[in-house]
């Protein structure tokens, strides 16, 4: 028999009713007998069996076989009966004065019960709170009762406009006590939510297994049903007359699902009958991604119970070193730009060495969810069958783009010359990031643009507008609203000019021609007409010098350091990290130097070095934009003072990178002062102690490094976005010798 723990002097309930000892009442019982919060728990059931084992068992403190006995002085009443005994069951208790007790139930769909509520109540009572456990397990009956059973599982509760707060919240709480996660939401949308994700599944293994089953070949199928058969088929072995019950009582939201889930079986019936596998190959990779992103969602969903918040804290130990040869993952910016251009181009664009981070992944999600069929990304290769440039159609929701400033902003460009509408969102990063340096220019050209407050994601582009080309100089130094423009200009009748203070790396323009389209560039001034097209190409991405950039500072920091950086872009456009570290001192070499695919690509071979203060070149800065938070490392390791100006952009970045690499830099014992567009760092020691990233990759990424210099652990806090840029950092970093890691993961 279960120990029973003694109530609490004041328990959170009284008395506990459970009407219906099955599998699901009988857990709800036992776990909350089990955890004392109830001074007595009483079963109903009408079969005596039930009623004996419940209490043989531990899982109630006594039965009853009437109703009104049982409900008698009733604080919290439960029912756990089968759906369809619901209507009679209430019936009986609408009869009984039930007191101030707060009746919950656990049925699988909601409308119904609350219809049979009101049909038995005459109004649905205050006191009355919809629940559903999801929850569940092939086994049936009190016998199978866990007390465990809910743990780490939803519970939908669907209270209604007029639910009694108190009522509610004590529901609540018995079910966060039994340690579910409990949500709210209204009974019509449960109904849908369900309807899809459990009725329908339910409706198709029963309706698979019985079609095959009919058959007279059918001992034939089974015989060589494999995993495939049995995984798809697990649920047709759930109870037959719960599922009837369920069907009956969900009629209306389980018809809708099912009507749309008609259309589209007929539709891959279409393609297989006319053998359109551009369809089938639509559908089979769609598909594939959305369950690996809902088993993401699940996982994380898991780690952050687990841990109870999302802080993922690297711990950076001293002592490490740095030496070997590596390969950074593919460029970010000609990831996203590859996707762009291969969705726009007719025919199959195959990419090569694609980053699989979260950011290049959301634009490639982005043209899917477009109509593209893209296959892969698998080792870097994916394989995108282009639609033309006016081939796209619309997305069926928002497109989210995560914590990418570069898909919001080339999108924008590009969705500026669509026939339809769309909306992009993002994270909360992304939400704070400046888009009216794309949405006014875009706006000059006709473009219908719409941002929340303060120019603010997210971001609305009305389809269907007539572009016209514009000649613009853009005000601020940025290669996201430069290739914006180009987009948007491909889409712009005449012809698209634009002028930067200062070069910002020019991969849209080079990919542009890879792809046949004509672009002229005359020092700052880009520009191209529209009214071309662009044709299908093979793209190999290089390595990506930012992320290179972290390794480059790490070899020149780290004691008696070489290590080899393989086939890294040195776009000119993008190799400002390495002038600027060459100015303090760096020891950095570039070997085998050639071009892929219109991109030049060297091996760089670094070595440690004496580092020294400088004042870094303004006309460099946007050459190595993204490389700050790093050389801001690389300076407070140098011997004397090193001078940044000119760099108000770094303000606008995922966070505000100045004042978090000053925060950080200032509690590790570095003196260094911000400035409004720069700072100024003096070289010395580094300390340790917890530095926060702010959700930043190349902020958690830099302190990383710093460790190799640091004289104690350093604590990053908020690292999860490293993914965005570099899932591998970590194992690379491990590769070569910097000893850091997921803290308790060492
Ligand atoms: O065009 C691009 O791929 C990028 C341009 C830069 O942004 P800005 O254009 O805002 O400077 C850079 O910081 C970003 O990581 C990528
Ligand atoms: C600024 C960056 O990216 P984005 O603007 O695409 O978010 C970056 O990767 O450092």
């Amino acid at each position: 028999m279960t120990e029973r723990k003694t109530p609490a002097i004041k328990p959170l309930v009284e008395r506990l009713v459970v009407v219906g000892l099955g599998l699901i009442g009988g857990s709800f019982a036992k776990g909350l007998r089990a955890r004392g919060v109830c001074r007595e728990v009483v079963g109903v059931d009408l079969d005596p069996q039930s009623r004996r084992l419940a209490v043989e068992l531990g899982v109630v403190d006594r039965c009853e076989e009437q109703l009104a006995a049982a409900c008698q002085g009733a604080d919290v009443i439960m029912l756990a009966v089968p759906i369809l005994a619901m209507e009679r069951l209430l019936g009986e208790l609408a009869k009984l004065d039930l007191g101030a007790a707060v009746l919950t139930d656990a049925g699988s769909a909601k409308g119904n019960v609350v219809r049979a509520v009101e049909a038995a109540f005459g109004v649905v009572p205050a006191r009355f709170v919809p629940g559903h456990p999801i929850a569940g397990s092939e086994q049936s009956g009190v016998e199978a009762a866990n007390g465990e059973l809910f743990k780490r599982h939803k519970v939908i509760l669907t209270p209604l406009a007029h639910t009694d707060a108190v009522a509610l919240q004590r529901v609540d709480q018995l079910w966060r006590e039994l340690g579910a996660d409990v949500e709210h939401m209204q009974v019509e949308h449960h109904d849908q939510v369900l309807a899809a994700t459990s009725h329908l599944p339910h409706l198709l293994a029963f309706g698979l297994v019985d079609s095959l089953a009919k058959r007279n070949e059918n001992l034939e199928i089974f015989r060589y049903a494999a995993g495939g058969f049995r995984d798809f088929t697990r649920i047709a072995g759930s109870d037959p007359v719960m599922w009837h019950d369920i069907f009956l009582a969900n009629r209306e939201a389980v018809l809708r699902t099912l009507d749309v889930f008609r259309d589209d079986l007929d539709a891959l019936r279409d393609a297989v009958d006319a053998g359109d596998g551009h369809h089938l190959l639509g559908v089979f990779t769609r598909a594939r991604v959305a369950r690996e992103h809902f088993s993401k969602i699940l996982a994380r969903r898991a780690y952050v119970d687990a841990m109870h918040s999302n802080d993922l804290v690297f711990l950076a130990n001293p002592g490490g070193n740095v030496r070997g040869r590596i390969r950074v993952p593919g460029d970010k910016s000609i990831s996203h730009r590859s996707i762009m251009l291969g969705s726009l181009a007719e025919g199959t664009t195959e990419v090569e060495g694609f980053l699989e981070g979260e950011d290049a992944l959301a634009t490639l999600q982005a043209f899917r969810d477009m109509g593209v069929v893209i296959e892969g990304p698998h080792h870097g290769r994916v394989t995108i069958h282009g639609v033309g440039l006016h081939g796209l159609k619309p997305p069926p929701g928002p497109i989210y783009v995560g914590n990418s400033g570069t898909s919001m902003r080339l999108l924008s460009g590009l969705l500026a010359g669509q026939p339809f509408d769309v909306t992009m969102t993002g994270d909360a990063s992304l939400s704070k990031r400046p888009m009216n340096r794309v949405a006014n220019p875009l706006r000059e050209m006709g473009a219908v643009v719409e941002t929340g407050p303060d120019g603010r994601p997210p971001l609305t582009i009305r389809g269907g507008q007539k572009l016209k080309a514009l000649t613009y100089t853009l005000p601020m130094a940025s290669a996201q609203v430069k290739s914006c423009l180009l987009l948007a200009g491909l889409y712009a009748e005449g012809v698209t000019t634009v002028t930067e203070p200062a070069p910002t790396r020019d991969h849209t323009e080079r990919m542009l021609r890879g792809f046949g389209y004509a672009v002229e560039s005359k020092g700052p001034v880009a520009s191209l007409q529209a009214g071309g097209k662009l044709t299908a190409t093979r793209i190999e991405v290089p390595a990506d010098i930012s992320s290179a950039a972290f390794f480059l500072v790490a070899a020149s920091i780290a004691q008696d350091a070489e290590l080899l950086l393989e086939h890294v872009g040195i776009n000119p456009t993008r190799t400002g990290v390495i002038d600027i570290l060459r100015l303090m001192g760096g020891d950095i070499t570039l070997e085998n130097q050639r071009e892929v695919g219109g991109e030049p690509v060297a091996d760089l071979r670094v070595r440690g070095a004496r580092l020294k203060g400088i004042e870094i070149p303004e006309n460099l800065v946007p050459l190595a934009i993204d490389e700050f938070p790093v050389l801001f490392v690389a300076a407070a390791c140098a011997e004397g003072r090193t001078i940044l100006r000119g760099a108000e952009e770094l303000r606008v970045k995922e966070s505000d990178r100045i004042q978090v690499m000053a925060d950080g830099l200032i509690s590790l014992g570095v003196k260094c002062e911000p400035t409004p567009d720069g700072i100024i760092i003096d070289g010395g020691q580094i300390g340790g102690g917890e530095v926060y990233s702010h959700g930043d990759h190349r902020i958690a990424m830099a302190f990383s490094v710093a460790s190799l210099r640091a004289t104690a652990p350093i604590r990053i806090h908020d690292c999860a976005n490293v993914a965005t840029s570099f899932p591998n950092f970590l194992a690379l970093a491990e590769q070569v010798g910097i000893r850091v890691a997921v803290e308790g993961q060492q």
